[in-house]
């Protein structure tokens, strides 16, 4: 048992800043959804990635620049994920702060893809371990909007960083992309 020292303050109250779990949003659950089938997020009780999104639904829609939309995500990198002997694959920080940053920028605008990713692996990621992924998607034009990711360990350890331009999908991309599978 603990006891509380009588001088000490009262613990502050917990401030709502405003994050939720991303089905909690109307664009959010359909996002959701589709999360629940893709390569990173499809097996939320498996060895190699779990992933929970959360999203700020002050932020959503339509990001602006001096508003822009935040997805953030809590990530555990389990034994499959291995690359180098202990630590998690780059493939896979890379695959997680993609889908971070798509889910992102639909969050924001509409449905799109990636056209172009860069990544920075700034630290190797030890297996185990439980990191977050914070997401920004900046303003978007006609076709696209450009978006940035890192992942960040508990004790502020700065693991990967991205940048990716994605294409929103529109008319000309009629029946592509559409659900499928076998
Ligand atoms: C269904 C929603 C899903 C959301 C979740 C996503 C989660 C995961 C994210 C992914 O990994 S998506 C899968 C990986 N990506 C792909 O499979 C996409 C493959 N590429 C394509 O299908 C086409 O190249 C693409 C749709 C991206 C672009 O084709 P378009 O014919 O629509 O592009 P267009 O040439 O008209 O260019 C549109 C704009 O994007 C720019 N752009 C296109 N490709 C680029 C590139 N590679 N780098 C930089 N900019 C690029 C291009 O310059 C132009 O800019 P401006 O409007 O300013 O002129």
């Amino acid at each position: 048992m603990t006891l509380t020292p009588p001088d000490t303050p009262p613990a502050p109250a917990a401030v709502d800043d405003g994050w939720r779990p991303l089905d909690a949003h109307p664009v959010g659950r359909t996002i959701a959804a589709f999360a629940t089938r893709s390569f990173v997020a499809n097996d939320p009780h498996g060895d190699r990635l779990r992933i929970r999104y959360e999203a700020r639904a002050a932020a959503v829609p339509h990001a602006t620049a001096a508003q822009p939309a935040e997805l953030r995500a809590e990530v555990w990198f389990g034994p499959k994920a291995e690359g180098p002997p202990g630590h998690a694959h780059g493939g896979s920080v890379a695959a997680v702060l993609d889908e971070a940053m798509g889910l992102a920028v639909w969050l924001a605008h509409r449905a799109a893809v990636a056209a172009h990713i860069e990544v920075d692996f700034r630290n190797p990621v030890p297996l185990g371990l439980t990191g977050r992924v914070e997401t920004t998607a900046g303003p978007a034009d006609e076709r696209k909007s450009s978006v940035s990711a890192r992942l960040v360990g508990p004790d502020g350890t700065v693991y990967g960083e991205a940048t990716g331009i994605f294409v929103l999908l529109g008319e000309r991309h009629a029946g592509r992309f559409r659900g499928g599978g076998a």
